[in-house]
């Protein structure tokens, strides 16, 4: 069978590692963090408060995309985080990878910057929230993938998501548990 692909996109604090480490565990899929594809230097940059350029994340794109191709080479179903704001980065990222599907994370910026002020120990400053936003290019109805918002609570927001996409767990009493 070919594996499922599914990348969690949307503005930073949106819940992109929340939900898709969530899928991981509900679906036994591997599981990326696109923050650890980054380049440091990239890193360093959005912890000064200084927002990424095209040019800052074309090899980022590119890593998660390598990344991507070795799980589907391996046959494996995989979930991986990327903010993705632009279509032109979607497209980057579904070059060649049929299997790519998008789950956009999206919600009002008042809502996402209170739990960005609220999460501890992450570079990412809730000061570049709105040049996220200004950067952000919806998910279009022609791209494949869903939107999903994320005012929920977290066990919701997996649920509705895994909805969205048609995924239903091997073990359904599986979540249960997890929930
Ligand atoms: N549905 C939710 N309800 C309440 N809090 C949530 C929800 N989803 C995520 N959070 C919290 O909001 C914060 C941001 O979530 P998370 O780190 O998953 O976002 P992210 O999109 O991966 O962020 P980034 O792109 O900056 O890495 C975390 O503290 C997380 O625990
Ligand atoms: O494209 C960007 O501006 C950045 O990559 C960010 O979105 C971060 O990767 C992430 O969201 C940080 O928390």
């Amino acid at each position: 069978m070919e594996p499922d692909v599914v990348i969690v996109v949307g503005v930073s604090g949106t819940g992109k590692t929340t939900v898709a480490t969530g899928i991981s565990t509900r679906m036994g899929w591997t599981f990326a963090e696109g923050d650890a594809f980054h380049p440091q230097a990239n890193v360093d940059k959005m912890r000064a408060g200084v927002p990424l350029t095209d040019e800052d994340r074309a090899p980022w794109l590119r890593r998660i995309g390598d990344w991507i191709s070795e799980q589907v080479a391996e046959g494996e179903s995989c979930v991986v985080t990327c903010s993705a704001l632009k279509r032109d980065y979607r497209d980057v990222l579904r070059e060649g990878r049929p299997q790519v599907r998008f789950l956009h994370l999206h919600d009002d910026m008042e809502l996402i910057a209170a739990r960005m002020a609220a999460r501890k120990d992450h570079f990412m400053p809730p000061t570049l929230l709105p040049s996220q936003f200004a950067t952000l290019q919806m998910l279009g109805p022609d791209e494949p993938g869903v939107v999903v918002t994320v005012r929920d609570d977290v066990p919701t927001v997996i649920r509705n998501s895994m909805t969205a996409l048609g995924l239903t767990p091997p073990d359904p009493a599986g979540e249960e548990v997890l929930a």
